[in-house]
């Protein structure tokens, strides 16, 4: 059964503007008409360009925001109407701000958390063990979290958000600003803890390695609407975004002729071809091979990226 369901969701602002003396009121629909429905166990990337809706979504499954429209259960129940009942479900992390408590030592807003949440204390502590360990805090339980690096301290956000076993985590931007190491680590750990509780994980990013290196499905927003709902490779194939073919000559020449392929770029003896994604690379090779000085060539598929701001631009 599924654990987030979404039926014709809108969520409407009225946002006044000022030009002059002149006060002039327009409704922005930052979310409209999104149905969905997540299951059990699903790590779904939530994505879409600034300003396509995806912080108004996450508000309002988490019950902080009202829709304006259609309904929402969240773990069964309507997140608006039933918030703090709700709230011992889920788990949220704001890579951009905190929820710990800025002058206690991290311990502190752990043991904050285990009253507020009534965790039972042995599992309370048995959980932090775990989080402790896969997340390297030991060294960082007796700092004060404004004086933790934003890594250390969203390793502890992320600690705090899990600690009272959540059905469900938003992670809205949860690598942002994070160096490649303390990022790769971070996925590392959400995936673990994906695979042995089966929380359910909402993921907002702009980062599409986190998308690659964690979720099993993918839903792409923009302007309040649904454009992409599928796996990653789904994705890919669903976009004719070109694919390229670096070819190295044993002489610089003028850009080669190819059927089906075009010269984007030379560099000396090296040329950059562009092809649809729907043609078999073999038959180009052929062609290049028998007319022309071949030395290396490799073949490279289309970026996420490429392929996400075609379909940005195709919606
Ligand atoms: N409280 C508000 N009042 C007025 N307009 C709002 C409010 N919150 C959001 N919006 C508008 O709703 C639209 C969606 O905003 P939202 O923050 O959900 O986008 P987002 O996809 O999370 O963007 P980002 O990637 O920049 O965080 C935007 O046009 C935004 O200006």
């Amino acid at each position: 059964m599924a654990v987030i369901e979404l039926a014709d969701v809108s969520r409407a602002f009225t946002v006044t503007s000022r030009s002059g003396w002149r006060r002039t009121r327009r409704e922005v629909r930052a979310v409209d008409g999104m149905t969905f429905s997540v299951e059990p166990g699903e790590v779904m990337g939530y994505i879409g360009p600034n300003g396509a809706g995806k912080s108004t979504t996450i508000k309002m499954l988490t019950g902080i925001l009202v829709p304006s429209g259609g309904t929402i259960r969240v773990a069964g129940v309507d997140p608006s109407r039933h918030r703090l009942k709700l709230a011992r479900r889920i788990g949220v992390v704001f890579g951009q701000r905190t929820t710990l408590w800025w002058d206690l030592p991290l311990k502190d807003s752990f043991a904050v958390l285990q009253k507020m949440y009534d965790v039972p204390l042995a599992r309370h502590r048995e959980n932090l063990a775990t989080f402790v360990e896969l997340l390297d805090l030991r060294d960082l339980l007796d700092v004060p979290v404004r004086q933790l690096s934003l890594g250390q301290r969203m390793r502890g956000d992320i600690a705090a958000a899990l600690l009272h076993d959540p059905e469900i985590v938003y992670l809205d931007e949860p690598t942002i600003g994070l160096d490649v190491i303390s990022k790769a680590r971070l996925r590392e750990f959400l995936a673990q803890v994906n695979a042995e509780r089966r929380t359910t994980i909402i993921l907002t990013t702009h980062d599409l390695d986190d998308i690659e290196a964690l979720c099993t499905r993918v839903m792409v927003i923009d302007h309040g609407h649904q454009i992409f709902d599928g796996t990653l490779d789904g994705l890919k194939s669903s976009q004719s975004a070109p694919r390229t073919l670096v070819v190295d000559l044993a002489a610089t020449l003028p850009p080669i002729q190819v059927t089906g392929a075009t010269v984007i770029k030379t560099d000396g003896p090296r040329q950059h071809l562009t092809f649809p994604t729907n043609t078999s690379a073999a038959p180009l090779l052929a062609e290049i091979a028998a007319n022309y000085p071949l030395v290396d060539l490799s073949v490279s598929e289309p970026t996420i990226e490429s392929v996400i701001t075609q379909l940005y631009n195709t919606a």
